[in-house]
């Protein structure tokens, strides 16, 4: 593992990149940033004229140029400080904007292994929080050094111009300063990283409270969810009390050493031999740029506190976005696809773990033919079906489709070939129509998307909404019954027109009215397509062409409802079973 130190440096460097691409506003800015730092030596230096020749000597040009400079230097400053802060501004929000497009169409093509991994809430963090910290202190971090380098060069240049064994005793405690800000900076991006893990739990707990609210009214879940939540706030800010603590002392710390430097600098200034050498202009000046130097060198320290929150941000943004994305290195692409299913010896486990899931799986789907999956729960049938549509590889073994194998074939061929109804409706917050059309068939004529929601039994009730397929349908579709999302779900796979099928039948039960409803809807979907139905309620099944009874990821019966019956195996005792619950 490299230090800290230098991987800070780096992840500093990738984060500069970004504002690079604008150096043109850069430049400007840092034209800006050098005028208004450069003014302040100005003004350290303007006291002597002021003290030596105006109010000492009574020079009447002096006393006339005098105020106009000041005038004109704070004009000039005001001036370089809007364009600094302007360009400064307009890159920092420049910056935010390319990394969240980044990040978002990262986790876009991300594995469906990394989300059923990460908590959804720290994804969440990953977007507002952790991006706006990057953006904000890397940019003001770039100006604070730019700015109050410049003051302090301008200023120590002026001291070491008056005197340079003064300014020399100052350069004594740089190595204390160091030491305390090499120690600020260790602690710094430690505790950052730990606020920021500390927020995305604060995310993740709200969100699940949000997403799960019901279930958390109707099981009293409250006090739970309060002390839960109450716990992660709690150390939310007990980790930000710390981070600040430290940034508080560090720099008083600073500035201590500064002013032990100052005092030792007067002591030594106001000795005889040196007071005979200097000006009292000279004198004033030298400890007018001294104090000057104080919150530059503030400044400078509190950077520190920046670039770390800055650093540790960017380490977790840019970890995502060097993680890999989903394997899609197939070439070919099926153009007409009949949706002729090939499983050849397949066996799976779920990465990182070493029980397979599937085992030996061996299964010719024939073009239109209509396999349904039952078995216990827990005996491999979602994950057979995750299979075909790539979220997994399989470890051995082969799927075709058309003949052509699944990892040969783009993931955009692949998937667009395969329509997916599952138990979880997925509504987007948008209009019915955009609902139905959503993705690849956006665009698709009014005509078309009518006959689908037609075939799925939907147009009766969107026709019966304020703006029927113009009604915005509100987050995840609160505005419509279970029954009614779920005839929109199966329009939207009517209306793709895949050749292939995956049906994760709904287990909550419904009223007889909408149950026939969905049952014509799923009709008219299922015919002419290759269906994998998994299927909780045998009533629905025994029109399949074939049922498959999978136990602990092997097919052990397969053929039809009576044929299974006659078997007097596995599936007939579930259905047994199931007979005796529904009576
Ligand atoms: N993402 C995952 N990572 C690791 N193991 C998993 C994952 N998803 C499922 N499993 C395991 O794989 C096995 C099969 O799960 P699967 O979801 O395919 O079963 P199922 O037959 O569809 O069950 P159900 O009817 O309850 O939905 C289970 O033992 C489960 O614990």
């Amino acid at each position: 593992m490299t230090t800290p130190r230098t991987t800070g440096w780096q992840v500093y460097r990738r984060l500069i990149a970004y504002s690079l691409g604008y150096w043109h506003y850069l430049a400007l800015a840092a034209v800006g940033l050098v005028i208004s730092a450069a003014t302040q030596p100005f003004f350290a230096w303007g006291l002597k004229p002021l003290l030596d020749k105006a109010i000492i000597q009574r020079d009447s040009d002096t006393i006339l140029w005098l105020p106009v400079g000041i005038l004109g230097l704070f004009l000039l400053r005001g001036a370089a400080m809007f364009l600094s802060g302007y360009y400064i501004g307009m890159i920092g929000r420049q910056v935010t904007k390319t990394l969240r497009n980044q990040v978002f169409n990262q986790l876009l093509r991300m594995p469906v292994s990394f989300f059923e991994n990460t908590q959804s809430g720290k994804l969440l963090a990953y977007v507002s929080y952790y991006i706006d910290q990057v953006a904000n202190a890397s940019i003001r971090g770039m100006t604070t050094l730019v700015q109050d380098s410049v003051t302090i060069l301008g200023l120590l240049g002026l001291m070491l111009w008056y005197s340079w064994q003064l300014t020399l005793g100052i350069l004594v405690v740089v190595p204390l300063i160091a030491l305390i800000v090499v120690y600020a900076t260790r602690r710094l991006r430690r505790l950052s990283h730990k606020v920021q893990d500390s927020v995305g739990d604060v995310t993740q707990i709200a969100n699940e409270m949000i997403r799960g609210y019901k279930v958390v009214r109707i099981f009293n879940g409250e006090p739970y969810e309060e002390r839960r939540f109450g716990a992660a706030n709690e150390q939310n800010i007990e980790l930000h009390m710390k981070r600040m603590v430290t940034e508080l002392l560090s720099t008083p710390l600073v500035q201590f050493m500064v002013a032990l430097a100052l005092a030792a600098i007067v002591f030594m200034a106001t000795r005889e031999s040196t007071l005979e050498a200097l000006s009292p202009g000279t004198f004033i000046s030298f400890i007018m740029a001294m104090i000057l130097m104080l919150t530059p060198i503030r400044n400078l320290t509190q950077l520190n506190a920046q670039l770390q929150t800055a650093i540790a941000a960017g380490e977790g943004i840019f970890e995502l976005l060097d993680s890999p994305t989903e394997a899609d290195t197939g070439k070919q692409a099926l153009t007409q696809c009949r949706g002729e299913v090939l499983f050849q010896n397949v066996s799976f486990r779920y990465p990182n773990t070493d029980k397979w899931v599937l085992r030996d799986i061996n299964l010719r789907v024939n073009a239109g033919e209509k396999i349904a999956l039952v078995g216990k729960s827990g005996s491999g049938k979602t994950t057979l079906v995750n299979l075909l549509p790539r979220f997994y590889d399989v470890q051995q073994g082969e799927i075709l489709l058309d003949g052509v194998k699944l990892s040969e074939l783009s993931l955009y061929n692949l998937r667009s070939h395969i329509a997916y109804v599952g138990q979880d409706v997925v509504l987007f917050n948008d209009t019915v129509r955009n609902n139905i059309a959503y993705g690849d068939m956006r665009g698709m004529s009014e005509a078309h998307i009518r006959a689908a929601a037609e075939a799925a039994f939907a147009l009766e009730f969107i026709e019966k909404l304020p703006q029927g397929f113009d009604t915005l349908i509100g987050d995840n579709g609160v505005m419509l019954s279970g029954g009614q999302r779920q005839r929109l779900s199966i329009a939207r796979a009517i209306l793709s027109n895949a050749p292939v099928l995956i049906l994760d039948e709904a287990t909550s039960a419904l009223d007889t009215e909408s149950e026939r409803h969905i049952q014509a809807a799923l009709d008219n979907l299922l015919s002419n397509r290759t269906t994998f139905m998994i299927a909780h309620r045998l009533s629905t099944i025994e029109n399949a062409d074939r049922i498959l009874v999978m136990q602990d990821g092997e097919i052990i019966e397969s053929g039809k409802h009576a044929e299974l019956l006659a078997l007097n195996g596995q599936y007939a005792k579930l259905h047994a079973l199931q007979f005796h619950d529904d009576t």
